[in-house]
């Protein structure tokens, strides 16, 4: 796929522009992806002034990106900055700064955490399809993506703009789908790794929660890293989060790991609200036949073992997948999927928790 994308960018390397440079010299191709022999791309213009005389430019663009062998379609649009690009000088990941209040916003009435012991297991999808659901159910919701190594919810929730930083401290967040959303991926380039021990994973933790200017919001949901680590420390510690919900599959080593988490939770005195099993069961579009393929059974087990709620079990599906890649949660939809997290957040707002 990566090889692909070389070609991509070698081709785009070849449309020039009028006043010197090419699409890739002067770095405005953004959010380059490949897929299936399907390419999409934003072409960044210095203005929306230029951006609206550019239009040619990117017709030429998208005819060499489909000459480009084995792309079937390319999709290209062209974007300008808004004024809310954020200024250089906000720099993210500090140390943190002393605070004594706690590290909770304003206008926030609940944070939710929502955590798992292993990677991959589907956390950032399920952060990202809560929130979506709670919003739908008339909820003012924040999401956090305070999974600072590897943030997945700009590209969950097709953002692909900065957001704004108009006196270079304050960040307005950005907003998709009804939700209100800010995550490190935002702040820096796609390609570039954050490579930060604790202090600054702290530091940026704070700027992300006291810096950002959140608004009136009925909850907030915080997408942690995966395991056990300082962010979770920071978060559980500090800002006063109401409850955990912690995401895993039903495989023995995915388990391990989510006991862990629950422990962490259980030493930092956050309640765990439930456990959520994620690719529970596949289901052949073909033939119809259940397939477990992550194993059966061992979320709800654990679940009962410790006495907290199953808050739902959610099967492996190619629309939650196609959706998180392509900025549009599934709970966005009204499928059966949409219809499990909508229940789910139904149950928190019954619950008196949201
Ligand atoms: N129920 C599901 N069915 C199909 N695909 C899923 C499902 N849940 C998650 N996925 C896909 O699995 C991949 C990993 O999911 P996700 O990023 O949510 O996991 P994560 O636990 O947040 O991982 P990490 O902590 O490593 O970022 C994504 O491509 C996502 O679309």
């Amino acid at each position: 796929m990566s090889e692909m994308k070389d070609a991509v960018e070698a081709a785009l390397e070849r449309v020039d522009l009028p006043d010197g440079g090419n699409l890739i010299s002067r770095d405005m191709i953004r959010a380059l992806r490949v897929e299936n022999g399907v390419v999409r791309f934003v072409i960044e213009a210095p203005s929306a002034e230029l951006a609206r005389q550019m239009e040619p430019l990117r017709a030429i663009a998208q005819k060499a990106t489909e000459a480009v062998p084995g792309v079937t379609s390319a999709s290209v649009v062209l974007s300008a900055p808004t004024e809310s690009k954020a200024p250089p000088q906000l720099k993210m990941g500090g140390h943190p700064k002393p605070q004594d209040s706690v590290m909770k916003p304003a206008g926030v009435k609940t944070i939710l955490a929502v955590g798992s012991g292993k990677g991959g297991v589907g956390k950032s999808t399920v952060s990202a399809n809560l929130a979506v659901a709670l919003a739908r159910a008339g909820k003012r919701v924040g999401l956090l993506d305070a999974d600072i190594h590897g943030p997945s919810q700009p590209r969950m929730f097709g953002l692909t703009d900065k957001p704004a930083s108009p006196d270079g401290k304050t960040i307005i967040p950005l907003k998709a789908h009804g939700v209100t959303v800010m995550s490190i991926g935002s702040m820096l380039a796609e390609d570039k790794a954050v490579v930060w021990r604790g202090p600054m994973l702290m530091g940026a933790l704070q700027q992300m929660l006291m810096q950002v200017d959140w608004g009136t919001q009925d909850v907030l949901i915080v997408d942690l890293p995966p395991g056990t680590g300082d962010v979770q420390l920071s978060l559980c510690q500090k800002s006063e989060v109401a409850g955990a919900i912690v995401v895993s599959t039903p495989q023995d080593v995915a388990l391990l790991d989510a006991r862990k988490a629950l422990d962490a939770f259980a030493t930092l005195k956050t309640p765990v609200l439930g456990l959520i099993e994620n690719m529970a069961v596949f289901t052949c579009p073909h033939c119809g036949k259940d397939s477990h393929i992550f194993g059966h059974g061992g979320v709800v087990a654990e679940a009962e073992k410790i006495g907290v709620p199953l808050l739902a079990q959610l099967p492996i599906d190619l629309d939650t997948r196609l959706g998180g890649d392509g900025g549009t949660p599934v709970a966005m939809g009204d499928g059966p999927i949409s219809q499990a997290y909508a229940q789910l957040a139904e149950r928190l707002i019954q619950g008196g928790i949201v």
